[in-house]
């Protein structure tokens, strides 16, 4: 069995790599970054290692590592005899990702086996974003001949894995808690098999109660924590002013997981709880900067502060602590992150009704629209 996994960073490495190789696949690592392609292809194993309760240490192996932009022949050839593609890139480079994609379907026997894809990325729905840039690069006419080469599953995968030190080289630091949630029905009869990964009917209450909380609190901790000076997440979290204001965001956004998708109070407010207590692991060095990175996407109407905050207006309910997150991301103010430089240039350019319009996606007449105009007013220049 053989998986090609794109992007072999933090959680491709320390995550998807992981569960991929301990499932029994050989895992052929494509990156456009050549330093680290070239170090893994030199290397035969790294190690992950965990940090929290119960940590152990664990070695991946068995390996290849490809450069995705220099290499795309060898590329190609691997993705034909492949049973498994993976992504852990970021949703906004899938695009990049498609062409490889419909090439490999182009590319194998018609009688092979469906290719399994599934993007692993903290976005709703990333994987059908993947085959719609897929289908839309082969056209109405090829698409159709080709779509059953494949097998398009959407995906939640959960496990903080923060930007290793320096001088880290390809091992990886992660927490010991994981999840990964992989729809069931586009398997049919034929489900993987990854011991790691649990499958699931309706994969929408999964993703949507792990970008609304685990993300939610994560980037209000960030933005908060950034505001207030600290450099590290668990630092943030050990400020009392921050703490209550993320717990107060994370219980607006509790009251539509629990609305939506019938959780039980007592079982959002556990994994309220376990969430917390993963972002305080001080053995975790995570950043703000990380966790805060591309504020532009973060902002965005269907990512984790505008969506569940749009769906609770539209139900009547709070979302004061929403909008006070959605304020402080508008100081992040980060010249290493282009999308941070841009926000702020939006904010020296812009007036507040087009930066709501263009950033958040929130029309005019919607029951968010004003009170977002209301916060992105105090703070256009
Ligand atoms: N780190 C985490 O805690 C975590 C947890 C869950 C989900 N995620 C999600 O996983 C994705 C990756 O996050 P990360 O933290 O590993 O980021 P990362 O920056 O560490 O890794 C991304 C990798 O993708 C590579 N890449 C960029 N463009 C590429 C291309 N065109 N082709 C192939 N590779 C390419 C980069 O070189 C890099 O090595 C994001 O969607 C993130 O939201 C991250
Ligand atoms: O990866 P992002 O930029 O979407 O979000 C930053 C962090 O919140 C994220 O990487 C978490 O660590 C991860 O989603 C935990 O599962």
């Amino acid at each position: 069995m053989k998986a090609v996994h794109f992007g072999a960073g933090n959680i491709g490495r320390g995550f998807v790599g992981l569960l991929l190789h301990d499932a029994g696949y050989e895992v052929v690592f494509a990156d456009v970054n050549a330093e680290l392609i070239d170090a893994l292809a030199a290397s035969d194993h790294y190690a992950v290692h965990e940090v929290g309760e119960g940590a152990r240490d664990r070695v991946v192996d068995r390996y290849r590592a490809l450069n995705s932009q220099a290499d795309a022949a060898a590329l190609a050839a691997e993705l034909t005899t492949a049973d498994v593609v993976t992504t852990a890139v970021g949703p906004t480079i899938l695009r990049f990702i498609a062409p490889h994609v419909l090439q490999a379907l182009r590319d194998r026997p018609a009688d092979a086996a469906p290719l399994a894809v599934m993007a692993c990325e903290n976005a709703i729905d990333a994987t059908s974003l993947l085959r719609d840039e897929v289908a839309a690069l082969a056209g109405p006419d090829e698409w159709l001949a080709l779509e059953r080469r494949a097998v398009f599953a959407n995906t939640a995968v959960d496990r903080i894995v923060p930007g290793q030190p320096e001088g880290a080289g390809l091992d990886v630091t992660v927490e010991t808690f994981f999840e990964w949630a992989i729809e069931r029905p586009p398997f049919g009869d034929h489900p993987l098999e990854i011991p790691g990964a649990h499958f699931v009917e309706r994969l929408a209450p999964y993703i949507e109660r792990k970008l609304f909380t685990v993300n939610t609190g994560h980037a209000a901790t960030a933005y908060l924590g950034f505001l207030a000076g600290h450099e590290r997440i668990s630092d943030a979290l050990a400020d009392p002013a921050v703490a209550e204001e993320v717990e107060r965001v994370l219980r607006e956004t509790s009251a539509l997981i629990v609305a939506k998708h019938g959780f039980s109070e007592a079982e959002q407010a556990e994994y309220r709880a376990t969430i917390l207590a993963r972002f305080r692991n001080p053995g975790l060095p995570d950043t703000v900067e990380r966790v805060g990175r591309q504020p532009l996407r973060k902002l965005s109407r269907r990512e984790r502060f505008i969506a569940p905050a749009a769906e609770l207006a539209e139900r009547g309910l709070v979302v004061d602590g929403l909008l006070a997150a959605v304020e402080a991301a508008l100081g992040f103010d980060v010249p290493a992150d282009p999308e941070s430089v841009e926000l702020q240039r939006l904010l020296g350019e812009a007036d507040a009704a087009t930066f709501v319009h263009d950033v958040t996606g929130v029309e005019a007449g919607h029951p968010l629209h004003d009170r977002l105009v209301e916060v992105v007013a105090r703070h256009v220049r």
